[in-house]
């Protein structure tokens, strides 16, 4: 049995993205590197790969937004805050595109076909280029815990909110099992998640630069699209899970349908808040 549609959209998209001039370029600098091709990420050896390292990353970012959150801070003067933020945001926008870019060029090289790339064959192990870009994307959740410092040092108590702290923490969780179960799908999540935040980065970076985007409503719009998307690829693995021999890391995928449904819920609730045309007249 086959879903309609998207399969031969893969597949058109695909042939005409790998004969254009600038694949092969690509390909060899996000795909072929020797350290990309022969990834593999084994559980206690890769480094930041153990349990114990996820554990101790999460009870640490929490504990010190709450013990920074109460106790008096220094006051970083404000150019130097500003320099940081800028740095970082910038740093985020450049790799998020990065990550999106490789993980998309390593699906239209490596990935057969669309069955394949929503629902990995069972006992499929994370090695190879997407799991590198995996690898690579769970990192990054760790980097993004500076945004919560500079919300601290920047004494926007207000914006420290459960939203942040609780995504914040679990976002490094998820992308750490989807890498550990070797989750279908994953990739697919990867290239949406970091193309949102090319945008949200781009966002953060002109507010730091002085300069408050009127596009604001569409930064939290397009969130609330990405998460509604991840019901269509539950959808659809579920599909290739019961019609076939079965998918890979699918209890990792109720994990993350919890985590993206309470995501939801927030995110509405964050645009109800903030977008509804009580609030603009207040
Ligand atoms: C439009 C949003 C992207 C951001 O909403 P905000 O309310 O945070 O936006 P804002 O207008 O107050 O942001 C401007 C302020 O952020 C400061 N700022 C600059 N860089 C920052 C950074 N990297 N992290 C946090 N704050 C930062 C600016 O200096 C400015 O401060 P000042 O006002 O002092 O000049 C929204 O959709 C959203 O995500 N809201 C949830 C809050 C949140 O934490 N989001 C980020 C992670 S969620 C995520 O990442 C979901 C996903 O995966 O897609």
């Amino acid at each position: 049995m086959e879903i309609p549609f998207f399969p031969t959209l893969f597949s058109t998209v695909r042939s005409l993205v790998v004969r254009q001039p600038f694949f092969p370029t690509l390909e060899d600098w996000l795909v072929n590197h020797p350290k990309i091709l022969g990834f593999s990420w084994n559980n206690g050896q890769t480094p930041a790969s153990s349990q114990r390292f996820l554990a101790l990353t999460v009870l640490c970012y929490i504990s010190f937004t709450f013990i920074l959150s109460q106790v008096s801070r220094p006051s970083l003067a404000r150019p130097i805050l500003k320099s940081i933020s800028a740095l970082h945001n910038l740093f985020l926008v450049t790799l998020s595109f990065i990550m999106a870019l490789g993980c998309l060029v390593s699906i239209f090289s490596q990935v057969p076909n669309f069955r394949t790339l929503v629902c990995f064959p069972k006992r499929t192990s994370p090695s190879g280029p997407l799991f590198f870009w995996g690898y690579i994307f769970y990192l990054s959740k760790i980097v993004e815990f500076m945004d919560t410092l500079l919300i601290i040092l920047g004494n926007s108590m207000k914006r420290l909110s459960f939203l942040h702290v609780y995504h914040h923490s679990m976002v490094v969780i998820m992308s750490y099992v989807c890498v550990n179960s070797a989750q279908s799908s994953f990739s697919m999540v990867l290239v949406t998640n970091c193309t949102v935040h090319v945008v949200m980065y781009a966002y953060y970076l002109m507010c730091t630069l002085g300069v408050r985007p009127k596009w604001k409503k569409m930064v939290t719009d397009f969130q609330l699209v990405q998460f509604w998307s991840s019901f269509l690829i539950m959808a659809m693995l579920a599909f290739y899970h019961f019609t076939g021999s079965g998918c890979s890391g699918i209890l990792s995928w109720c994990f993350n349908a919890a985590f993206i449904v309470s995501l939801l819920f927030l995110f509405s609730d964050f645009h109800a808040k903030n977008y509804s045309p009580k609030v603009k007249n207040a």
